[in-house]
This record gives structure tokens, C-alpha cells and sequence, in this order.
């Protein structure tokens, strides 16, 4: 075992003819809470389709707590315990936080269907639906219509979510984009709160959040590493500065 939750060795993905990732290697221990940086066309969306497995890279070697995974589709990453959060568009409007969640553990667990299995641990996950909800702070609002919920709350609902499948590594790709500013504290506060024994790895481009939430933060270039470290070197980097020189964002 390295310690490494989650390594990608050598990956590489073009386009056509176009490299996007390029010999890429990120390797993310157990239990870190690293994030990877980048301006646009970085290559930071290519890479998150290649760790879950919605595209396949051209060569390198993608593991999940030592085990090689590079040849899994995305459904069977997931049975390992490599989860991305949903996307806000994949929940249900009109079910509440409660029932969206009810429903995915029963999904999880195979009993989403099938009378043959009526009621078989739903005691158990109706407990672990309500710890979800409260362990993201979604109990206040667990019977309101998700659709009603501040964006926020919708949000937190996709990492409630995506926590029901028990990740190993959790997959964060711009958590809290589009969420207002009145709201995002709070945000923040429930992603510092994440179990420490989730490894968790965050995709994003807005910096107040890395840098409060990252103890790690890997910083993508033309589609590869440029450099990597602990938030107080990466913030006094002349390369990290230089490349995001000219844009709103400032390290
Ligand atoms: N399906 C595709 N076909 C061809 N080129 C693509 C495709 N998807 C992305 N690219 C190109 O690959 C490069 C990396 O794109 P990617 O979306 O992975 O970067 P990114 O860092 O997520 O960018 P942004 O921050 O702007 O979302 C860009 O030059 C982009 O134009």
C-alpha cells in the first residue's frame, strides 16, 4: 500500500491530434484534502472525465487505493469508492432532500426496484439518510421540495448525494459555482466538515475557496503539473503567479 487514495501515472489524452493531458501524474494521499488549479483550457474538465472514467486516456495508469482501475467504465469506479458529486441538473426537483436521498441509498443498496424485496434494510437506511442530512445540515430543510431549496442547499444536496455511496474518494468539480455570497460560507463550512476519512480532491477555479479548504493544491498547466504544495508555497509561487497574471482571479 503507498498511502496514495488515488494516483494517475502518466496520463495522457488528446483530442484528434490535440494533447489536452499530457504525461500527467497527480498522486493524492489518503485522507487529503487536495485541490487542483488551473487557468481556462488547463485541461482541469479532460483530467475529471479521466479519473471517473467517462473518457478513456491514451495511455498511463490510473489507481484507487493501489488497485489499478485505468480499464473500469464509470458505474464500476463508483463501486470502488471513486464518487463525483451529482450535478444539480441530475436531481429531481420536486422530490425533497429526505425522499432524493432515501431513494438513491435504496439504489445503492439494489433495492430501488423488485417487490420480491420489499422492505429489506430500509430501517437502516432511513437512519442513514437522516445522519446524511444532518451531517450536511440538510435536516432543516429535509421535506421541502428540492426545487424551493436555495442554490446552496441544492448544492449540499449533491454532496449529501454523492456521500450516500460511501466514497472512498470524493470528486468535487466547482462546488460551489453559481452559489451566492451570502451563501457560500456556509458552503465552505459543511466541505470543511467532510468525514476525514474521505479522501477528497476538489476541481475549481475560485481561489478563497482552495485556499481554505485545500492542505494540498496541484496546479495544472497546458496539461500537465506545473508545480504542487502546500497552499502558503503555491500562493507565493512566481510560476502560479505568472500564469495567472491578467486574470480577475489572484493567487
Ligand atoms: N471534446 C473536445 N474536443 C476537442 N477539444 C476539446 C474538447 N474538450 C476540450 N477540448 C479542448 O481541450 C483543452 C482543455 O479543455 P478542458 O475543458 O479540459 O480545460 P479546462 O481547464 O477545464 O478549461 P475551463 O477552465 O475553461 O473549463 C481546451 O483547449 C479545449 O478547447
Amino acid at each position: 500500500m503507498t498511502g496514495y487514495a488515488l494516483e494517475a501515472l502518466g496520463l495522457t489524452h488528446a483530442y484528434g491530434a490535440t494533447p489536452v493531458i499530457r504525461d500527467l501524474t497527480l498522486q493524492v494521499a489518503a485522507g487529503a484534502r487536495q485541490a487542483i488549479i488551473g487557468p481556462n483550457g488547463a485541461g482541469k474538465t479532460t483530467l475529471l472525465h479521466l479519473l471517473t472514467g467517462f473518457q478513456r486516456p491514451q495511455a498511463g495508469v490510473l489507481k484507487l487505493l493501489g488497485q489499478d482501475v485505468t480499464a473500469l467504465a464509470p458505474e464500476a469506479r463508483v463501486k470502488h469508492g471513486l464518487v463525483r458529486s451529482f450535478q444539480i441538473n441530475q436531481l429531481f426537483p420536486t422530490l425533497s432532500p429526505r425522499n432524493a436521498l432515501r431513494l438513491a441509498l435504496a439504489e445503492r443498496d439494489g433495492a430501488g426496484c423488485g417487490l420480491w424485496k420489499p422492505l429489506a434494510g430500509e430501517a437502516a437506511r432511513d437512519a442513514e439518510a437522516e445522519a446524511l442530512l444532518t451531517e450536511t445540515g440538510l435536516h432543516t430543510v429535509a421535506d421541502r421540495e428540492t426545487r424551493h431549496l436555495p442554490y446552496g442547499q441544492q448544492r449540499l444536496l449533491e454532496i449529501a448525494l454523492a456521500l450516500a455511496l460511501k466514497p472512498q474518494v470524493l470528486l468535487l468539480d466547482e462546488p460551489a459555482a453559481g452559489v451566492p455570497r451570502d451563501e457560500s460560507a456556509a458552503l465552505i463550512d459543511r466541505l470543511l466538515a467532510l468525514p476525514p476519512s474521505v479522501t477528497v480532491l476538489l476541481i475549481d477555479h475560485d481561489m478563497d475557496l482552495v485556499f481554505r479548504f485545500a492542505d494540498r493544491i496541484s496546479v495544472l498547466v497546458a496539461g500537465t503539473i506545473l508545480t504542487e504544495g502546500p497552499p502558503a508555497q503555491i500562493a507565493k509561487d512566481a510560476q502560479v503567479r505568472a500564469v495567472y497574471l491578467g486574470e480577475e482571479t489572484h493567487v
